[in-house]
């Protein structure tokens, strides 16, 4: 497995150009399953999760051509509705197979996520939803196996009980085709949600309300042909604006926008940061400021993303006084604590509460990351320490940030990868 080396201790500075949004590309690939004439993206990050998503729809009958960051699809003719166990475990996105499936092909079989560092994570609000919709839905030997008997989904009233993202987008994408009105509450109102509907809406469909709790969904007979550019990335972003927060450095980020992200630009303003932006840039300079510990509790958007948590969790880390992180999300996201102690970090964790104690200076440590967002807190760590960090496991960045030490060592960084 290949690791990161790291030698920390310079601040970044410099120019970073943020990629496409995985979050909202991965639905946007999927939703490809629901449209029999060519779609083209653009702004498609080259990440582990796309190729895996890549490799699913290949299984499914997808026809794919590529360049960098742009892919054409042909989903003209689907020759398999199953989304098989080796590929769906590797990713937990997979599920958003389900709901364009059933809604084309009136049947699926999509294995069931496996179990996933940062909690249970379960997917009966997919299910339920799909039920809702007229849909016999049973869970036999690890696969959901979906079937309408041959009739198209029927529109609905859905209300969640939990606000989902994955959720309200799988339904969203079943209701695109359905016979009738489905009307989503307490829906996910999530900027890679609103890109995905924007991204259907391109293709034909009836959507009104995405962004906001209730999302109203006409059925349409049949999609067509569309382009569509996926949005920026507001979590890479936010990552590098910590790092660059972390290091005391002066680092703007371009193709990106700070719409994305308010509640976490505002926590980096109360954490001393000086942060200014255009249109399509975001800029944040720490150079001679004092990093000052900061309280942040993860909750739907739009406050403040858990995806953000663990960055935020190393920012305290090495800030000025004591500041508490409450996550309310998953409950098993802190799983990034335990090594940051391992570097010298004073966190003292309550159930699902961290309370962090700035400390003056990281010392460089082997480490082990232990999802997507730990590991770039782990990364973010290892820049501010003095000596030499060794992240471990960096698979798990490489489903979500594309090209990172590349960006990084762009700023002044010092990462190498190390095969193994
Ligand atoms: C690919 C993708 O977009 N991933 C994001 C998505 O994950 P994902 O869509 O999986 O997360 P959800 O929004 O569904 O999860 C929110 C909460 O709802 C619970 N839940 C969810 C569905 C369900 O059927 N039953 C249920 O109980 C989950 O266990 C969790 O506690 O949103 C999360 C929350 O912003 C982000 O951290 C992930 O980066
Ligand atoms: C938890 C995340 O992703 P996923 O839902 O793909 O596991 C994430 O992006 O931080």
């Amino acid at each position: 497995m290949d690791k990161f080396v790291i030698t920390g201790g310079v601040p970044l500075c410099g120019d970073v150009r943020i990629s496409g949004a995985k979050n909202a590309a991965l639905p946007i690939l999927f939703s490809t399953i629901l449209n029999p004439e060519p779609v083209n993206l653009t702004n498609v990050p080259e990440l582990k999760d796309i190729k895996t998503t890549l490799k699913l729809l290949a299984e499914l009958g997808i026809q794919c051509d590529k360049a960098p960051h742009q892919y054409s699809f042909d989903a003209s003719h689907l020759t398999s509705t199953t989304a098989p166990y080796d590929l769906v475990r590797t990713m937990r996105a997979s599920i958003l197979a389900l709901g364009p499936l059933v809604a084309r092909c009136g049947e699926a079989k999509v294995s069931l996520p496996g179990g996933c560092a940062i909690g249970a994570r379960p997917v009966n609000l997919h299910i339920s939803g799909l039920q809702q919709m007229g849909a016999e839905v049973t869970v036999e030997h690890g696969y959901i196996v979906a079937s309408t008997h041959g009739k198209r989904l029927q529109g609905a009233h859905i209300f969640f009980d939990i606000v989902t993202v994955t959720g309200t987008e799988n339904l969203m994408m079943a209701a695109v085709l359905a016979e009738g009105q489905t009307v989503l509450e307490n829906a996910a109102r999530e900027p890679e949600v609103v890109d995905l509907a924007n991204c259907l809406i391109a293709m034909g469909a009836d959507i009104q309300g995405a962004g906001t709790d209730t999302i109203t969904i006409n059925g349409v007979e049949k999609l067509h042909a569309c382009d569509y550019s996926v949005l920026p990335d507001r979590i890479e972003t936010g990552t590098f604006l910590v790092a660059a927060a972390v290091t005391g450095g002066r680092v703007t980020c371009t193709h990106t926008s700070a719409k994305l992200l308010e509640s976490v630009i505002t926590k980096l303003k109360e954490a001393g940061a000086a942060v200014s932006s255009t249109e399509n840039s975001i800029t944040l300079d720490m150079t001679g400021r004092t990093l000052k510990a900061v309280n942040i509790k993860t909750a739907p958007h739009p406050a403040f993303p858990t995806d953000m948590q663990a960055q935020f969790t190393v920012l305290n880390c090495v800030a000025q006084g004591t500041g508490t992180i409450h996550e309310t999300i998953f409950e098993n996201r802190f799983m990034h604590v335990p090594e940051l102690h391992r570097m010298g970090a004073d966190i003292e964790l309550e159930s699902n509460t961290a309370i962090v104690r700035g400390v003056t200076s990281l010392t460089g440590a082997e480490v082990m990351a232990t999802d997507l967002r730990a590991s770039a807190c782990l990364v973010i760590a290892g820049l501010f320490a003095q000596d030499e960090t060794v992240v471990n496991r960096i698979y798990h960045l490489d489903r979500g940030y594309e090209s990172l030490e590349l960006k990084l060592n762009s700023l002044g960084a010092s990462v190498q990868r190390v095969a193994g």
